[in-house]
């Protein structure tokens, strides 16, 4: 599992390591690698290094110390390099002198937008994991010139570090070289980071546990349900689905299926559109109530049920019947309404819960904000439930604390019945006797592969998701050795 490390944990490794670390050191580390990721993109861009431009942004923190310092290594490889300071009597000493001493250039504000529009790289070393908010006039005014691609270093400046929220003027990075640890920025709003290259200055041992997770195809392979010589249909956990109406039986047809491909485990389906499942999924075993649906593992309850009493009564059922929950799209709102149902559940069953933005302020009463993350663990706090709180990134949080984020490949899940899609994942696993929230956080990244397989960079429907999803799983193990 990859880590992820909020700045107040990353300040405080960085004061332990600077402690027993010669002056100037762990800077000059992130400066090479830096330096390095930008003499490769030049060459990527352009076709080589010596003699191409590269303009810094230049800002007063350490963030810039680390532009000018790289600027003087890119010297060295026969690259012009000018830096554009912003606030020039607080641009870091050491490392002013150091491009100086290279052959590079300091220009003032004044000069940045003739040097801006010459150049083939553009290196944001604004700010780093010490401001908040956007950036401040002269900044933006000077980002908003810029063509060439942009290499963000440590983060895009004006990106919020811990949250990844943007609320103004900001850098939006082809690339951002970051240090030492993946911070939440990276993982929050990877739309604005570009491809993030993490470069070791030697903090691992100096973090401890990370604060945020997000699963590698490892993770995920060691966690999804693998049939064993021993396992029969119903070992593997039979996941029982709840869902669609005799009127829209889109939402039945789609959950079922993404349990019968995700999955070895056999699939009951309960409600009024049995019909219709049983003549798209033969190997479904539907009846037309949850009463008399039999045994299962784990069920998925909720998308195309309704909100009225009907809803509420299939619901309460459900999560009286002590096994794990999915609870998606109706049944959120009927929580929401009237959480009074929620006495029916054995506190000790596992319950997700997977809201949209609306839903989680029908459930909560506010809207999730700018920190996501926050936001979930609240509403995991308040309902013991692990919550997936759906968006671009997609995060999952247990009502332990722990935390999983799903950074998406493109935008093309935001399509009708996704949802559906999804839930039916994360019952599949769920009835597999899966931790609940690797379950979930497993799911979520099937279900966002599969969406960029069935997409291929064209626009994709829920239907051709489901389709996907074997392909996605068999990704997940051929790239998790
Ligand atoms: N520590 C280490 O060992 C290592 C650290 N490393 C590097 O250091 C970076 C952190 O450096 P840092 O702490 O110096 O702060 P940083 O983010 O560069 O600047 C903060 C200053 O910016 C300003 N400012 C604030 N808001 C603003 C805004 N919206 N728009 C514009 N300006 C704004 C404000 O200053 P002011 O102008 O108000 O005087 C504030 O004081 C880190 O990200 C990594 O790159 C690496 O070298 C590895 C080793
Ligand atoms: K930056």
């Amino acid at each position: 599992m990859q880590g992820i490390w909020t700045t107040e944990r990353i300040r405080a490794a960085e004061e332990r390591l600077l402690a027993v670390t010669p002056d100037g050191e762990l800077m000059r580390r992130a400066a090479f690698g830096l330096a390095t990721q930008v003499a490769a993109l030049l060459a990527e861009e352009t076709g080589g290094v010596s003699g191409r431009r590269v303009v810094l942004l230049v800002g007063s923190g350490n963030n810039g110390g680390d532009a000018l310092w790289a600027g003087a290594f890119l010297r060295r490889r026969g690259v012009s390099v000018t830096a554009v300071l912003l606030n020039p009597e607080k641009a870091h000493p050491a490392g002013l002198a150091a491009l100086r001493r290279s052959g590079g250039r300091a220009v003032s504000t004044a000069d940045g937008p003739r040097r801006i529009s010459k150049a083939d790289v553009v290196v944001d070393g604004i700010v780093g994991i010490s401001a908040r908010g956007p950036l401040r006039p002269d900044a933006a005014q000077l980002v908003e010139l810029v063509e060439a691609p942009v290499v963000a270093v440590d983060l895009p400046s004006g990106v919020d570090p811990d949250t990844g929220a943007v609320d103004g003027p900001h850098v939006t990075a082809a690339r951002t070289v970051t240090f030492g640890a993946v911070k939440p920025v990276h993982v929050l709003a990877p739309q604005e980071c570009g491809e993030v290259v993490l470069v070791d200055i030697g903090l691992r041992p100096s973090l401890g546990e990370p604060d945020l997770h997000r699963l590698e195809p490892a993770d995920i392979a060691a966690a999804w349900p693998v049939p064993g010589p021993e396992d029969d249909k119903y070992s593997q956990g039979v996941t029982g689905i709840a869902a669609g109406s005799a009127t829209y039986p889109g939402a039945a047809v789609l959950a079922s299926g993404s349990a019968v491909r995700a999955t070895a485990g056999m699939v009951r389906y309960a409600g009024h559109a049995a019909d219709v499942v049983r003549a798209r999924w033969p190997e479904i075993v539907a009846t037309g109530s949850v009463t008399d649906a039999g045994r299962v593992q784990a069920w998925v309850v909720g998308p195309g049920i309704g909100t009225g009493a009907e809803g509420r009564d299939v619901l309460r059922h459900i999560l009286g019947q002590g096994v794990p929950v999915c609870a998606d799209a109706d049944a959120t709102t009927i929580i929401a309404h009237t959480p009074e149902v929620l006495d029916a559940r054995d506190p000790d069953t596992p319950l997700v819960l997977t809201p949209h933005a609306g839903e989680y302020e029908r459930l909560m009463g506010h809207r999730p904000g700018a920190d996501r993350v926050s936001a979930a663990r609240e509403a995991a706090a308040k309902y013991d439930a692990v919550v997936l709180l759906k968006g671009y990134c997609t995060v999952v949080a247990a009502p332990d604390g722990r935390v999983a984020v799903n950074t998406p490949r493109g935008s093309w899940l935001a399509t009708a019945g996704s949802g559906d899609v999804l839930t039916g994942l994360v019952g599949s696993v769920l009835a597999a006797g899966v931790d609940p929230w690797l379950a979930t956080s497993a799911a979520a990244q099937v279900h966002s592969l599969a969406g960029a397989l069935a997409a291929a960079d064209v626009p994709t429907s829920a239907s051709s998701l489901v389709d996907a999803i074997p392909a996605a799983l068999r990704l997940i193990r051929a790239t998790s050795h």
